[in-house]
């Protein structure tokens, strides 16, 4: 069946469809207890849903979406140029669509741009949120950069930087204690629709989030793996400190994709917003 005509109907493997304003399926999966706390899920570049897989099983009071952004894992890839609102504005139409007037909303490196533009766009919709291993910019050379990148994925195919990603994502230990874990986030990578990555890679580059950052009314945390040097613990300061009221957790041992690495600690970190949204409510 065509994503398009599975416009919200759930598979049999628990994955279910929305349709987007501009009429993208966009594939999602809800876990834990109906009627919980609500959480929606972002992901990073270039993996999907599965990103989120330690966190959920331990958050199962919660009433938890995971999605596939646009042009990843099982959602539809339209051609490009993509940006970081229409994909915050996937999550209100996701959002609109389940009949959610709220949520927490965590988002990972590439997701939590996604959340900033989204809270940005849909303040209302924001309970509360968490911003993982991110940035609101990726700084002045970031559109050469992140296009370079892409233009390597072009031309020596995704596979020649699963080594350079792989050491990105996840520390020297994780790596050798949890080789299932690293193996399946490079099956997802290599298998990226590559049209659909480099207009995300693109994306990344020309994303600015940081004009919105003061104007945020819902708690907000921000969480960093201590070795990770795509987006440095100095930028999770500068993002933590141009938020009003937003806290800052240093993830010791961790690098850059702390759900999988640390996923005790992230759902910790989001319980604890929602109790911080309950206190101000
Ligand atoms: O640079 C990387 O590969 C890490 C990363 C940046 C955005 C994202 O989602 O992952």
């Amino acid at each position: 069946m065509s994503n398009s005509a599975a416009n919200a109907r759930e598979t049999a493997s628990g994955v279910a469809y929305a349709r987007t304003s501009d009429g993208i399926g966009l594939a999602y999966r809800r876990s834990g207890r109906p009627g919980g706390p609500r959480i929606v899920l972002i992901h990073s570049l270039a993996l999907d849903a599965s990103v989120w897989d330690r966190v959920v099983g331990r958050l199962d009071d919660a009433d938890i979406v995971t999605m596939d952004c646009r042009g990843h894992g099982r959602s539809d890839k339209p051609a490009g140029p993509y940006n970081v609102e229409r994909f915050g504005d996937d999550i209100a139409d996701l959002m609109g669509q389940l009949g959610w007037r709220d949520a927490v909303i965590a988002g990972c490196s590439m997701g939590g741009c996604v959340a900033q533009a989204f809270a940005a766009r849909h303040p209302k919709l924001v309970r509360a949120m968490l911003l993982i291993d991110t940035t609101a910019w990726y700084g002045e050379n970031a559109p050469a950069e992140w296009r370079a990148r892409a233009a390597k994925a072009r031309s020596e195919g995704l596979s020649s930087m699963a080594e350079f990603q792989a050491t990105r994502w996840f520390g020297d230990r994780f790596g050798m204690e949890h080789p299932a874990q690293v193996q399946h986030a490079m099956s997802v990578f290599t298998a990226n629709d590559i049209d659909a990555y480099a207009a995300t890679c693109a994306m990344l580059g020309d994303a600015d989030l940081r004009r919105h950052l003061g104007s945020f009314r819902f708690p907000v945390s921000v969480v960093v793996g201590e070795e990770d040097y795509a987006t440095p613990v100095e930028t999770a300061r500068d993002l933590a400190a141009a938020i009003p009221g937003a806290s800052l957790t240093v993830l010791s041992a961790a690098r850059h994709l702390t759900p999988i690495e640390c996923p005790d600690q992230i759902a910790d970190a989001i319980r604890s917003l929602f109790r911080r949204a309950t206190a101000n409510a």
